[in-house]
């Protein structure tokens, strides 16, 4: 890689490396605090995606000492048997957060298992209540890769008031939130999907465009402005003749040559990713010792008579 492209690079490992040592810090102290936090991820079926991303949870669980139980369920399983769990989950005192894997097999409804987890320990913030705070831009635990994705613009000296957005996907959990952030910082956001006739025409007078779409090379150069900000959230698995390689939804060289800033897959969004999912579990376990503190202390108000 050359040096002028190097230069462009956002460096997430680097900003996970950081997020990871206040959360390490946060985590002795819970533990002091007798809150230790412990994160439950469940996946269901077999999927490459999310095999990469429970791979790298554990990882970096164990680098900032927070407890960590993968799950993998079979594809076959009923989705009242994964409620059932979803529920032990949620009364179980040591369990302080969870995430759900996505994608789920046909026969259930992934929106059904978010609801189920308890709002204090949904730590992706797709409970309905927890999601639905993002249009007051309240976010005490925000979607991670939305979080993540918004935290690497940041990183640009790019300001967000009346910058120029294009987002690129518009599903619940990573396109739809990213709007609202940038809206909440004050971007005028442009949003396009499968049926937007062009995207290129929407991403080419963008300052910045984020790509979460699940296509490998679905952006390529001559759809950035040049100087723009690309932030380039797929992982998509492909075949290569030096084996299977992990891509983004941006054609990179093309984007790299004409883009102002670029996020590499790997070692862009995702690292972020788990590192805010950290964090989230972090406010999570914090939460409940604040809600459990307050139930049961001494110095309840008294009820006037
Ligand atoms: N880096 C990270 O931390 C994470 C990465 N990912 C990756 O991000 C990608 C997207 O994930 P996710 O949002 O869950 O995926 P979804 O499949 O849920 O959503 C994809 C979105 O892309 C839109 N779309 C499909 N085709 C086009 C097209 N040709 N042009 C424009 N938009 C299109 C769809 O629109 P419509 O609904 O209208 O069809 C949909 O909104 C995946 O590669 C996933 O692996 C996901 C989460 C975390
Ligand atoms: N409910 C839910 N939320 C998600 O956010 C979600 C999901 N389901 N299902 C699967 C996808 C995919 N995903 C990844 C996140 C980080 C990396 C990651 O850490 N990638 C590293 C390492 C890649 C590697 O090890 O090869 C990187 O990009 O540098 C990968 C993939 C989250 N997803």
């Amino acid at each position: 890689m050359s040096d002028a492209i190097a230069h462009k690079l956002l460096d997430g490992r680097g900003i996970a490396a950081q997020m990871r040592e206040t959360i390490a810090t946060d985590v002795e102290k819970l533990k002091d605090g007798g809150w230790a936090p412990k994160l439950v991820s469940i996946c269901v079926g077999d999927e490459d995606a999310a095999h990469i991303y429970v791979r790298n949870q554990r990882r970096a669980a164990e680098k900032v000492g927070m407890a960590f139980e993968p799950r993998t369920y079979p594809a076959d399983i009923g989705a009242e048997e994964l409620l059932g769990i979803v529920h032990g989950l949620n009364v179980d005192p040591r369990i302080t957060g969870v995430i759900i894997q996505r994608p789920m097999p046909d026969h259930i409804q992934v929106r059904d298992i978010q609801r189920a987890v308890h709002p204090l320990k949904d730590l992706e913030g797709m409970h309905p209540s927890n999601i639905g705070d993002i249009v007051y831009n309240d976010l005490r635990m925000g979607p991670c890769t939305a979080v993540a994705a918004v935290e690497m613009l940041k990183q640009t000296p790019l300001q967000l008031e009346g910058l120029e957005v294009t987002v690129i996907g518009h599903s619940a959990i990573v396109g739809k939130p990213i709007a609202f952030l940038l809206m909440a910082e004050g971007a005028t956001v442009n949003v396009c999907h499968h049926m937007t006739r062009n995207v290129a025409v929407h991403s080419r007078q963008a300052d910045a465009v984020f790509v979460a779409v699940g296509k490998a090379g679905l952006v390529t150069g001559d759809m950035i402005k040049p100087g723009a900000a690309v932030i380039d959230i797929g992982i998509n698995q492909i075949d290569t003749p030096d084996g299977p390689k992990v891509v983004g939804d941006a054609d990179f060289d093309s984007c790299a040559e004409v883009a102002g800033w670029i996020t590499p897959v790997p070692g862009g969004v995702g690292p972020v990713t788990v590192a805010t999912l950290l964090r989230n579990a972090v406010t999570a376990a914090r939460l409940q010792q604040e809600h459990y503190e307050m139930a049961f202390s001494e110095e309840k108000p008294q009820a006037s008579r």
